[in-house]
């Protein structure tokens, strides 16, 4: 049974740079790896359907915090059984974003907290009712919102299919969401955590011995 590793942390924090990363240490050291993101947006429906409402489409679906949350769930049930083959036939599966990502954006949609009612819905919804596989860790690479803003407003610039979200151009929702994550982390929120400096160099080799690994 292969370990489950999920990346969290804010737009543009550079947790895609991390999984390459991270991936390559593996891969360097024999381990087979399989990788995946959410939401999953040329594969399932629901998470198409988010990718209109954060581009303003669908009426006020992108406003409703619980119609997405619910979207971004259905991708990842439909994505379970995926998930668990690929956790039968590799030593990791690293996911970029989870579970915590509906937590954190929810809570931070609504003002509320980790301890708040919106997380414990989406506990329910997605932990309780869903049963998604459980992470055996939770990275959360941790920026400032205004180092996540700059990155995602410097990607927007140097990559022509990669302009900002609804989401990803509110700079307040991501200082909230920031509060929110490092709530989730220091709490264990569902399995354990730990959180990497995004803003330093990643000592893959370190991360991946004590964490990733261990
Ligand atoms: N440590 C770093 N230092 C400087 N720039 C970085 C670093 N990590 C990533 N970047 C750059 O920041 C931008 C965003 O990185 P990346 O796509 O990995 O973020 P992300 O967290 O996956 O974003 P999103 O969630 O919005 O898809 C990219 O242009 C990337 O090259
Ligand atoms: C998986 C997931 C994502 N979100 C939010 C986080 C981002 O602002 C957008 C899109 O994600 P991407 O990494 O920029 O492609 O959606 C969310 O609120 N809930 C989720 O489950």
């Amino acid at each position: 049974m292969g370990r489950l590793i999920v990346i969290e942390g804010l737009d543009g924090a550079g947790k895609r740079t991390l999984a390459r990363g991270i991936t390559a240490e593996l891969t360097a050291r024999g381990c087979s790896v399989a990788s995946a993101a959410f939401p999953r947006y040329t594969e399932d429906v629901h998470a198409e359907l988010v990718a209109e409402a954060l581009r303003g489409e669908h009426g006020d679906l992108g406003s409703s915090v619980h119609g997405m949350a619910v979207l971004y769930a259905l991708d990842r049930r439909g994505a379970a059984d995926a998930l668990r083959a690929d956790l039968d036939a590799h030593d990791v599966v690293l996911l970029d974003r989870y579970v915590a990502s509906n937590a954190a954006y929810a809570a931070a949609r609504l003002h509320q907290h980790a301890d708040g009612e919106v997380v414990s819905w989406i506990r329910d919804l997605e932990i309780t009712r869903f049963g998604l596989p459980e992470p055996d860790l939770q990275i959360l690479l941790r920026v400032p919102a205004e180092v996540a803003t700059g990155r995602a407003e410097h990607r927007e610039r140097t990559e022509s299919d990669r302009r900002r979200d609804r989401f990803e151009s509110d700079t307040p929702l991501q200082q909230r969401c920031a509060e929110v994550y490092a709530e989730l982390a220091d709490a264990d929120w569902w399995t354990p955590w730990v959180v990497v400096d995004g803003a330093t160099e990643v000592d893959f080799s370190v991360l991946v011995d004590k964490h990733v690994l261990a």
